[in-house]
């Protein structure tokens, strides 16, 4: 077994990102919970000293916010939910650079946004900011900017958040800290569901019911974890998902929580973020012909394999790509904008050149910009 396919990955492993969800950091009462804070810090110090390096993304920041402005409960509006985060993030920031402090470390606070992890002319400034903290030894400390992010810029979970922060620091694994001990064969609360141990590809639990319901405080459960697992292994990044308090024995390789190998090669962080990050702006719909070419790797879309489009978008964004069962093949960034694309549907880029002139034969999707389903 290579090192990246069993838990050796986490004993070798030199960087590593580290995500905590609210859960596992946060007290009923609305309060962090700061015995689990140093607890984890504890574990990420001694691997520092160790010579390894962390990064640390955490979430918490809205549910450490409801106690301290006396919320009766995690709140609903989105004005409240960022007031809470920004109040929240204080206190974060505050019991990790002092509890980090015991061992000697600083901690250096980075919030972003989904454009900052994945634009290109965003995200080099978040890979320099990462990169130097970590040579000079800081422990960088992540969240998403919640207290400003509109909906439409946010991630909206720290999972993913992870898995594309482990892309731009070019992690050797990712933890992922919860409230449970892994991945069940299904609902943890049914009698005789078991943890299971080691995952070789996702496709292999498929069939696994898992709940966007979390815990009270969490953000997408079970369902953005594997999205973010997803990410991380099909980039060749191994991730292990487990209990906050087992956190030691994931760092130490051990029998804990659930270990995913990986399934993919590093990827431009082009095509990760239209295969992972980009919400889709509409459908481009192919004939048989045109998913074979798709399929086949190399093709760029042409318009002669287009049945119809769906939904509004310009040229440059992100769509689904599918086919004539419905079926997601690729995604992709779309040349054209959706107004200008019925006119050139099912017609061949020479007729296309005759008719129209230069620059309407172009592809609908140019295969630098298509990430087939994996
Ligand atoms: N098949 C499953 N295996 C394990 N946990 C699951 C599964 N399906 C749903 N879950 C739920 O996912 C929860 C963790 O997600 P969440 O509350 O969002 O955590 P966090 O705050 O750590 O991000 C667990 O408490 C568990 O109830
Ligand atoms: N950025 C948010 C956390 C969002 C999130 O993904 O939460 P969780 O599911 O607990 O990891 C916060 O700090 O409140």
């Amino acid at each position: 077994m290579s090192a990246a396919s069993s838990r050796a990955a986490l004993r070798a492993a030199r960087r590593i990102v580290v995500k905590i969800g609210s859960s596992s950091l946060t007290r009923p009462d609305g309060h962090l919970d700061e015995g689990a804070l140093r607890s984890l810090v504890d574990v990420l110090a001694a691997r520092v000293a160790a010579g390894g390096q962390i990064v640390l993304v955490t979430s918490g920041a809205m549910a450490a916010g409801v106690g301290p402005l006396g919320l009766p409960g995690r709140p609903r509006d989105v004005a409240t939910m960022q007031a809470a985060a920004s109040v929240g993030q204080g206190q974060l920031i505050a019991r990790y650079t002092e509890a980090f402090a015991h061992h000697g470390l600083r901690v250096g606070q980075i919030l972003l946004t989904a454009e900052d992890a994945v634009r290109r002319s965003r995200y080099a400034n978040a890979q320099r900011s990462l990169e130097k903290l970590l040579a000079l030894g800081v422990v960088p400390v992540i969240n998403e900017n919640d207290a400003v992010t509109t909906a439409e810029l946010k991630f909206g979970d720290n999972d993913r958040l992870a898995a594309l922060t482990a892309h731009l620091v070019r992690a050797d694994a990712l933890v992922l800290l919860t409230d449970i001990d892994g991945l069940y064969d299904g609902p943890p609360s049914r009698p005789g569901a078991r943890r299971i141990p080691h995952v070789a590809q996702l496709s292999d639990v498929a069939d696994v019911e898992v709940t966007a319901r979390g815990s009270s405080v969490g953000t997408g459960g079970m369902v953005t974890k594997l999205q973010s697992v997803r990410i991380a292994t099909g980039d060749g990044i191994p991730v292990v998902l487990t209990r906050a308090s087992d956190a030691d024995a994931a760092l130490g390789g051990e029998d804990t929580g659930t270990f995913f190998a990986t399934t993919g090669r590093r990827m431009t962080a082009r095509r990760l973020w239209i295969a992972h990050a980009a919400g889709t702006q509409g459908r481009i719909h192919l004939d048989d012909g045109a998913v074979r070419a798709i399929r086949g790797g190399r093709a760029s879309l042409l318009p002669a394999g287009v049945t119809k489009t769906e939904g509004t978008f310009d040229a440059g964004d992100p769509v689904e790509i599918v086919g004539p069962d419905g079926v997601v093949v690729a995604r992709g960034l779309v040349a054209f904008d959706a107004a200008d694309l019925p006119a050139l549907l099912g017609r061949t880029t020479h007729a296309l050149r005759e008719e129209l002139g230069e620059g309407y034969d172009r592809e609908v999707v140019h295969r630098d910009d298509l990430v087939l389903e994996s």
